[in-house]
């Protein structure tokens, strides 16, 4: 999967958030989205997901054998933000169970398999809503890391972790397979890997 934007622009009212935005992400390469707080990357990522639409521009998702339109996108990408929500009523096992009853799972893995993977099989029947902010991280994580998409994007992705686990998301990151695009909107570089392409959002504003 690779994303061709062709003079993409974000505004909140007044204030333009990106502008003429012209860029490939290519397939099997990971990006980092910089910038200091409030200049644009998360707006960019959801721009760049299709879940915010852009004030002016193009943006083409392109498969090995065709474009793909934003409306089916959904079915491609896995997503790790702050501000995406677990169910809170739901136990570990049901979140797992119910996302993988719509997304399929990266290399057949199963929910047994997630949770040990994520360290978490001892709270597999706690409810979200009790988790602690870390826990639900790794959980966040863990579904983006073994959702089988074409493109991850990853907002924030060391928030809360402990160091423990922040190497867990490390070991996890490098482990991902060829072919899957991964976007990392941060401004600590201990999140994204050292040999990646950096794209700041302030170079983007007119
Ligand atoms: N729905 C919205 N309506 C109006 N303004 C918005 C909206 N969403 C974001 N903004 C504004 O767009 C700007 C960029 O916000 P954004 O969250 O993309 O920045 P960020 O770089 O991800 O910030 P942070 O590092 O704090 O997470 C901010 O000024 C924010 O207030």
């Amino acid at each position: 999967m690779s994303i061709t934007t062709e003079g993409l622009s974000k505004r909140f009212n007044r204030e333009w958030i990106f502008r003429n935005f012209s860029y490939q992400f290519n397939n099997g390469t990971t990006y980092a989205i910089t910038g200091p707080n409030g200049s644009g990357k998360s707006t960019l990522l959801q721009v760049l997901w299709g879940q915010v639409p852009q004030t002016s521009g193009d943006l083409h998702y392109t498969a090995p054998s065709a474009e793909i339109p934003v409306e089916k996108i959904s079915q491609h990408i896995a997503i790790a933000a702050p501000y995406m929500d677990l169910v809170e009523e739901f136990t570990l096992r049901e979140q797992l169970d119910f996302h993988f009853s719509l997304k399929p799972a990266r290399g057949k893995v199963s929910p047994s398999e997630l949770l040990e993977i994520m360290y978490l099989t001892h709270a597999k029947d706690k409810y979200i809503g009790n988790f602690s902010s870390g826990m639900k991280q790794r959980v966040k994580l863990g579904l983006a890391f073994y959702t089988a998409a074409d493109l991850l994007f990853f907002d924030e992705p060391g928030t809360n972790l402990d160091e423990q686990a922040f190497a867990w998301y490390k070991r996890e990151l490098a482990k991902l397979p060829e072919g899957v695009l991964t976007l990392i909107a941060s401004n600590d570089k201990d999140e994204y890997p050292a040999d990646c392409t950096v794209i700041n959002v302030l170079a983007h504003k007119s």
